[in-house]
């Protein structure tokens, strides 16, 4: 097989690339009609999967898990996962050929061996869907030309699908039919009817292509959303020990600070995050996360370029192929770091202080957001596709380190976020050195308005904030955000 992106002439890299309309909710009117009645068989029980269960299930569909023999026998976490929620469990064998829709939620890693498997036994006509394009677009898998091939893919860890959907929420949601595998022209209904029923629909939903999807999500978790939230989070709390700040408070300001921080960049963009701070405190941000993007462009755009060329895959495959050897590698140094090993100190930190002392969180994700958009953006990624990979979905990666550190966020995304989050750390946090050289309390760990009065220079205050709104992010971002009238807002620490 080869990777279908780079069988494709430009024209038509760019039309696929591009492919991205946003929904009006009207076009969900028919609800989850189109597989009411139907019978959908998930294959793996992970996160992505118990999680679309559970949502599926409670909007009214025939849900049951096919997993492999050893883990049935083994009754190992996904067996549980499943059973423990009562959920109806088989084998291939018992659940695949009268299966309507089979769902694909194993890793990546697994889907040519997975799909080799399944895909006997489905019956004439049926569909296969997945929630990532990895496999159709890297590694260019066939499919038997009598089945619908879709796609519903979460811009979000499988714990918040679950989470937004409780809250009468939900998360936003790209769909799409692979071109190659429509027979019967059924694919977008059913597409459609599977994101109402994940509550993505109430989030946002784009008509996007296997192609889009996967080169926007590769490059917003290798960067914003899991690498620089790694690098930003282990080299702020290296700072603040190295200067003499209590390890548990510094423990405690980085694992729930990122959440109280993208809270407000949900609610209000990048705009609103800056807000929080005191002025003298948003120019000191702007100027240093200016510098930060000075710094990191050259990495985000190395981290598009060889997701474009095909190069990210080739290096994560030879992984692969060498036993998962640097995945588990690099998972084993992080869990090794200060971070993760000093516990959150039994310390109170009010919601204002985790921005007044934490001036640097700040600052990276502004650079971070911002750089992983435009760069997305000019790769040929869609603004709309971009804002939710970038900047929407950083605050559903933080609640997973609010809730156990680097750890939790690394368990709940997928092994290919991991790999890719571990990749980019491993280049930044290098590239950061001299950077964080000249880092001090000030902007981690203490107040950064102690010991001033507040003064700042109108115009430069002036020219800083129409820097921030009139960034792309924030006027695309507006328009999406209004389409979300059923946000929730979440009880931070
Ligand atoms: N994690 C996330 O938040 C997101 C993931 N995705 C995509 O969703 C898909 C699933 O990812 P994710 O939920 O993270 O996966 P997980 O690693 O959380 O779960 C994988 C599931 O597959 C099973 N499995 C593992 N190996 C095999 C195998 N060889 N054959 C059959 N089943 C196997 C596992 O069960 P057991 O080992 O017990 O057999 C487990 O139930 C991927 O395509 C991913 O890119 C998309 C958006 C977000
Ligand atoms: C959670 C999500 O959207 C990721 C980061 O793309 C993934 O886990 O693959
Ligand atoms: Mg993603
Ligand atoms: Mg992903």
């Amino acid at each position: 097989m080869a990777n279908y992106f780079n069988t494709l002439p430009l024209r038509e890299k760019l039309n696929q690339l591009g492919v991205c309309d946003f929904m009006d909710s009207s076009e969900f009117l028919d609800g989850v009609n189109a597989l009411k009645g139907k019978k959908l068989v998930i294959v793996g029980c992970g996160a992505q999967g118990l999680n679309q269960g559970l949502n599926l299930r409670d909007s009214g569909l025939n849900i049951a898990y096919a997993l492999r023999k050893e883990a049935i026998e083994g009754k190992r976490d996904s067996w549980k996962n499943a059973t423990d929620n009562n959920f109806t469990v088989g084998t291939y064998e018992e659940l695949i050929p009268t299966a309507d829709v089979v769902i694909n939620l194993t890793p990546d890693k697994q889907h040519t061996s997975v799909v080799n498997a399944v895909m006997p036994l489905m019956k004439e006509g049926a569909t296969l869907s997945y929630s990532h394009g990895f496999n159709i677009v890297e590694e260019g898998t066939q499919i038997r030309k009598d089945l619908t091939v879709i796609m519903v893919a979460p811009k979000c860890p499988g714990s918040e699908v679950r989470a937004e959907y409780v809250r009468g929420f939900g998360v936003p949601t790209l769909i799409a039919v692979h071109p190659e595998n429509d027979p019967q022209g059924k694919g977008l209904a059913q597409a459609k009817a599977y994101c109402v029923g994940t509550g993505g629909h109430k989030a946002g939903v784009l008509k996007s292509s296997f192609v889009a999807e996967v080169k926007s999500d590769l490059m917003g978790e290798q960067t914003i959303l899991c690498g620089l939230l790694q690098t930003g989070s282990i080299l702020s709390f290296d700072k603040m020990v190295e200067k003499g700040i209590d390890a548990g408070y510094a423990s405690k300001l980085v694992q729930y600070g990122v959440e109280v921080i993208t809270e407000a960049l949900k609610q209000g963009g990048i705009t609103a995050m800056m807000d929080r701070l005191s002025n003298p405190a948003k120019i000191k941000a702007f100027e240093i996360s200016e510098e930060l993007k000075d710094i990191m462009r050259p990495l985000f755009q190395k981290h598009q370029d060889d997701i474009m060329s095909g190069e990210f895959s080739r290096i994560m495959m030879e992984d692969w192929a060498n036993g998962d050897k640097n995945l588990l590698a690099w998972r084993a140094e992080t869990g090794e770091t200060a971070f993760e090993k000093t516990p959150a100190g039994d310390v109170k930190i009010g919601e204002q202080e985790y921005f007044d002392n934490y001036t640097l969180m700040v600052a990276f994700v502004r650079a971070g957001v911002e750089l992983a958009f435009e760069t997305m953006v000019q790769a040929g990624i869609k603004p709309e596709s971009a804002y939710y990979e970038s900047l929407h979905e950083t605050p559903l990666i933080a609640n997973t380190i609010a809730r156990k550190k680097l750890f939790e966020m690394n368990r709940v995304i997928s092994d290919t976020a991991e790999y890719g989050c571990y990749l980019f750390d491993q280049a930044c946090k290098p590239l950061l050195a001299d950077f964080m050289k000249k880092v001090d309390t000030d902007l981690v760990g203490k107040n950064f308005n102690d010991g001033k009065d507040g003064a700042v220079d109108n115009r430069t205050l002036i020219a800083v904030n129409e820097a921030i709104r009139s960034h792309e992010v924030e006027q695309i971002g507006a328009t999406l955000r209004k389409a979300m009238t059923a946000m929730k807002s979440i009880k931070t620490a």
